[in-house]
């Protein structure tokens, strides 16, 4: 067995560094970044006679935006089987994100499992991945449940230095599920190496809110998780990647991640206020006593904090007006909003832990969402950029809105929502809000030294 160790770094193509060697190739076949690659030739030099072999290539993603390949080759020669190996491997130093495991050895579509449908991998990077959140998600991605049964996808795992063990047992979890759709797996700390490509980047990892801290500093410390995380997005992700902010405070978060991207649209990145929609309905459903496959047309207004604002006035049961559905209007205008509200905080008590799985429901249906076109007639709540929107909230801000979706990743928001007085007071309480988080954070987005003028120490759902 021939053993050789070598890095080179080529702004070039996987091939001609591969002409480095004297190897010639066949052909190549491509899975998103990973490649396989049939030699013809051999190792010059290495006197090795070759005749046939997979070489796997990874683009090893740098900083200084040069490309760095690893290359592994197993060279077997027809008369001395298995005794001809040869290995190219990055130095230490440029081995931080790992494919892991099982994910590392190169697969090849067979032909009787490649069906007409079968699409390009779906790259979709997770951050916070060892958290309680992703524990749920991260399964329900690789089973197929969101992107559908023909859709191969790799993880591209996100963690803190202090949850890095922890990544490689998520890692561990995933091998051992042996998911066919999930075709790598790379674990890593840092986002420039983690977001490389990624076609969806799901921000959840954050750090809490610990006793004693006020919202303001929590909005300092995560905001420059999100501004890091933004810039690193703008410098390798796919260009149309779609974000979505779950880490709290959420709003702020994306609009300060979306600021520091320029080069990717304000119109992809989202805060997640599914789970509030979700919590929402199921509030309506139960108060009707119906189903909640039953309310429709839920609206989440504004901020993922207690001034958010739930929607019973557009809201729809059976297609009717939740008013004339329910007929206690009392309870709608004084009770269901702290309902939604303090769903979460009600969780916690009972269970002693934050709602993990629900939230991770909620993402799906986030995704969902905007790769499923929207029924005809209704909407769902997001966090979105609020530039365009027909209410006159402040364009600048992450709002959550109505919004519909054709099903190609993309959404409009919705405009002919009624607004009465009851809302247009709560609405305008919780874009105080945001605009006052926006000037705590406009160190992160480019709009000077930020102050924080909080109008009131406000809550996240499910703090109280
Ligand atoms: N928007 C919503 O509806 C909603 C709902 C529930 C929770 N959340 C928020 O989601 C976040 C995560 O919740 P959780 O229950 O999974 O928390 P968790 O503490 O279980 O997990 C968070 C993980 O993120 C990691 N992390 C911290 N900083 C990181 C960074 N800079 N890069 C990558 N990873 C990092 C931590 O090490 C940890 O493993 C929290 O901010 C929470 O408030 C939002």
């Amino acid at each position: 067995m021939a053993a050789m160790t070598r890095t080179t770094a080529a702004s070039n193509s996987a091939s001609s560094f591969l002409d480095n060697y004297g190897v010639s190739v066949a052909s190549v076949k491509e899975h998103g970044l990973s490649r396989r690659i049939c030699l013809k030739s051999c190792f010059s030099g290495q006197k090795v006679s070759l005749w046939t072999e997979v070489v796997s290539v990874k683009e090893m993603p740098q900083k200084q935006k040069r490309n760095l390949y690893r290359i592994s080759c197993a060279v077997t020669s027809p008369t001395e089987p298995s005794t001809n190996q040869a290995v190219v491997v990055p130095s230490s130093e440029t081995t931080r994100t790992e494919c892991f495991g099982v994910f590392c050895v190169t697969y090849d579509l067979k032909e009787s499992e490649r069906p007409k449908t079968w699409a390009k991998t779906v790259r979709i990077a997770v951050s916070g991945a060892a958290g309680s959140i992703s524990n749920h998600l991260l399964f329900k991605l690789a089973s197929g449940e969101v992107f559908g049964q023909d859709q191969p996808i790799a993880l591209q795992l996100l963690g803190s230095e202090r949850s890095r063990s922890a990544l490689e047992g998520v890692a561990m979890e995933l091998e051992d599920s042996l998911y066919p759709l999930l075709r790598e797996v790379t674990i890593g700390i840092d986002p420039y190496e983690i977001f490389q490509n990624a076609d969806w980047a799901l921000l959840i990892g954050a750090k809490p809110r610990g006793p004693g801290m006020e919202r303001a500093d929590l909005l300092d410390i995560n905001g420059q998780i999100f501004a890091e995380q933004g810039k690193a997005l703008n410098a390798v992700a796919s260009p149309n990647v779609k974000v979505i902010v779950v880490g709290n405070p959420c709003n702020t978060n994306a609009l300060i991640c979306l600021k520091n991207a320029p080069r990717i649209p304000s119109k992809n990145f989202h805060a997640l206020t599914r789970l509030d929609e979700n919590r929402a309905k199921c509030q309506l459903a139960l108060k009707a006593g119906v189903f909640y496959d039953n309310v429709s047309n839920v609206t989440i207004w504004g901020n993922h904090s207690t001034t958010q604002v739930p929607d019973f006035l557009n809201a729809k049961i059976h297609g009717l007006p939740v008013n004339e559905v329910i007929a206690d209007h009392k309870w709608l205008e004084e009770e269901f909003t702290s309902r939604v509200q303090k769903r979460g905080g009600a969780l916690i008590q009972k269970w002693g832990r934050s709602s993990a799985a629900s939230t991770a429901v909620s993402i799906v249906d986030a995704i969902k969402s905007l790769i499923i076109r929207t029924p005809e007639g209704d909407w769902f709540s997001s966090g979105v950029y609020a530039k365009g929107n027909l209410y006159g909230i402040s364009e600048d801000l992450v709002f959550s809105l109505p919004c519909r979706s054709k099903g190609d990743g993309d959404y409009e928001i919705v405009g002919d929502l009624v607004i009465d007085d009851y809302l247009r007071k709560r609405i305008k309480k919780t874009e105080e809000e945001l605009l006052a988080e926006k000037k705590c954070v406009a160190h992160l987005i480019g709009e000077g030294n930020g102050f924080c003028d909080l109008p009131e120490d406000t809550m996240l759902p499910g703090e109280q």
